[in-house]
């Protein structure tokens, strides 16, 4: 097993500075050469939000192609995957986590406090949206979508139109541009997405020696909060179509490492937000998540989004929605 391992990459900037890099750091540990496939997904092809082209737009045609034998393995964003499991694939490794918050970018150096009444803040996801309405500070959010320079424009550019937007730090972070940044957000303020600025290296559960050999880029306390985040997401997914958002952060406690997993469900008008934690240890990460959201839902979870109309029983699977 020595040929060059073909990594199949969506073809976005943020996608082939992800892979470029998972693809140097695996090149590093193993000294096997690879190669970068281009493929293109749905979610490149249509502009419209991603919320209505629905869960894995960026996901799908990777996997088909992991499906198909045409590439080898795949880095996604975790936080595109659906969180129903893929037969015959295999989540081979989590490498270690990006800075998971979120991130402002306003006009004039400004910090979010700074915005005034009525500022003009694009963003895409709903969770962000919602997010934003909670702060009761009269932001007016637009829908953002498209590529990372393609938003920057939008606040930065000769023709910019907006006062802020707001997007992932590590996608900021993977593209060499956090210089942009104005304020990164406290997530007592804006809760990141499940996954949010984690990678997933995927390969078929087929090909064992390959399993084996992504696993030296594997990060066990990145692997334990994003289990914890997406256990919380697929139990809401069940009752619930509101935003979802989840943090969990692994730190030295009296009992040795304890991992903080922080949820919150939000209207998307921002009337309703509810926000909650618990503490356990990092191999009860499923465990964790799953009971959280649990909590969420005896306290109304799934009654909190309503007017966007509710999935009810039946309904396979949302995913994220950013
Ligand atoms: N669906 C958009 C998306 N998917 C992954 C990232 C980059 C951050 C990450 O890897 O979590 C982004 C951009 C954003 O949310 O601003």
């Amino acid at each position: 097993m020595t040929a060059t391992l073909r990594l199949g990459t969506r073809g976005s900037a943020l996608a082939m500075a992800q892979s470029g890099q998972v693809a140097e750091a695996l090149t590093a540990a193993t000294g096997r050469e690879v190669e970068l496939v281009e493929v293109v997904t749905a979610g490149d092809r249509s502009s419209a939000p991603v919320h209505r082209l629905g869960v894995g737009v960026f996901v799908s045609a990777l996997r088909d192609a992991l499906a198909a034998r045409t590439i080898d393995f795949a880095v996604h964003s975790y936080k595109d995957l659906p969180t129903a499991a893929a037969p015959g694939l295999h989540i081979a490794a989590v490498p270690p986590r990006q800075d998971p918050r979120d991130a402002l970018v306003a006009r004039d150096g400004r910090t979010l406090a700074e915005l005034p009444p009525g500022a003009l803040v694009g963003t895409g996801a709903l969770r962000r949206i919602a997010q934003l309405h909670a702060l009761g500070m009269q932001l007016e959010v637009t829908p953002l979508r498209g590529n990372v320079d393609t938003r920057l424009r939008r606040v930065l550019g000769p023709d910019a139109d907006l006062d802020a937007v707001v997007l992932a730090r590590a996608g900021l972070a993977r593209l060499g541009r956090t210089d942009v940044i104005t304020e990164t957000l406290d997530p007592m303020l804006m809760l990141p997405a499940p996954a949010q600025g984690a990678l997933a290296v995927e390969c078929r559960l087929d090909d064992p020696d390959l399993v084996e050999l992504l696993s030296v880029l594997d990060h066990a306390p990145s692997r334990a909060a994003v289990t914890a985040e997406r256990a919380l997401l697929a139990t809401l997914e069940a009752g619930c179509t509101a935003p979802v958002a989840a943090y969990g952060e692994l730190a030295e406690g009296d009992a040795g490492v304890e991992l903080y997993l922080r949820g919150a469900v939000i209207s998307p008008d921002g009337t309703r937000d509810l926000r909650l934690s618990r503490t356990g240890t990092p191999a009860d990460a499923a465990e964790i998540g799953k009971a959280l959201a649990a909590e969420l839902l005896e306290l109304g979870a799934d009654s909190i989004l309503g007017q966007e109309g509710h999935a009810g029983p039946g309904t396979q699977q949302f995913g994220s929605t950013e």
